[in-house]
């Protein structure tokens, strides 16, 4: 289903109705700039096709402890512990930490026979978690580079991804008021050869 005109599509779970034509987005300020444009959908987000890639927000600290990062550990834990790697021993905490604002983007690599070939893509909008998570300005902040940094990477990995989905990232254990991020999000600009159509999951 392709919606021509509207700027949300109507909720669906079925996977056959997901398909989305890019179409331009005007820009408020030029017409060769376009912008991302997100599309909503209920359902689940772990049940896209292969080779899609799903988005959601991390800490710097190792940990998919809870929310929707605890769904991920279970179903990608060979992708879980790449984002550990990263963390831990590519970076630490400590001394080292990943930096704010960036994105790890794991291929598919789950070894289950029947596993997901899933990319995921871990946006890097907070350093901590829990009580220590930073501030949603700041998350706000991180999630715009973030967002930009996966989007060249999605353009670098080529052919082999397919469409992009996203949860509602930053929008509960951080805390930060949806709409915020959407006016982030949607304000991003699409460079040349980005994906520039995100969709965005949710369970309810
Ligand atoms: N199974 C499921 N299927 C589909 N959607 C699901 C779902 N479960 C939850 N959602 C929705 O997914 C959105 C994001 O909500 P989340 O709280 O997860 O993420 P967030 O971006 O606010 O925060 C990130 C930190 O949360 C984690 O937990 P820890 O800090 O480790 O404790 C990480 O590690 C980070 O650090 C909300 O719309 C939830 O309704």
């Amino acid at each position: 289903m392709a919606s021509s005109s509207a700027a949300q599509e109507v909720a669906t779970d079925n996977p056959a109705t997901t398909a989305i034509s890019p179409k331009p987005s005007p820009s408020s300020n030029s017409p060769e700039q376009r912008t991302l444009t997100l599309h909503s959908y209920i359902g689940d987000i772990f049940s896209a096709p292969p080779l899609t890639v799903l988005i959601h927000a991390c800490n710097t600290q190792g940990s998919w402890g809870a929310g929707i990062a605890a769904a991920f550990r279970t179903k990608y834990p060979v992708a879980y512990t790449i984002y550990r790697r990263h963390c831990l021993i590519s970076h630490n905490p400590k001394t080292n930490p990943v930096p704010s604002g960036t994105c790890l983007l794991i291929p598919p690599s789950e070894t289950k026979p029947g596993a997901p070939k899933h990319w995921i893509a871990c946006l890097f909008t907070s350093q901590k978690y829990g009580k220590g998570k930073d501030k949603p300005d700041v998350i706000l902040r991180n999630t715009g580079p973030a967002v930009s940094m996966m989007l060249g990477q999605i353009k670098e990995a080529g052919e082999g991804v397919a469409d992009l989905r996203m949860c509602k990232i930053n929008s509960a254990r951080f805390a930060v008021p949806w709409e915020r991020t959407v006016a982030v999000l949607e304000g991003l600009v699409v460079e040349e050869g980005w994906a520039g159509d995100v969709e965005v999951w949710d369970i309810e």
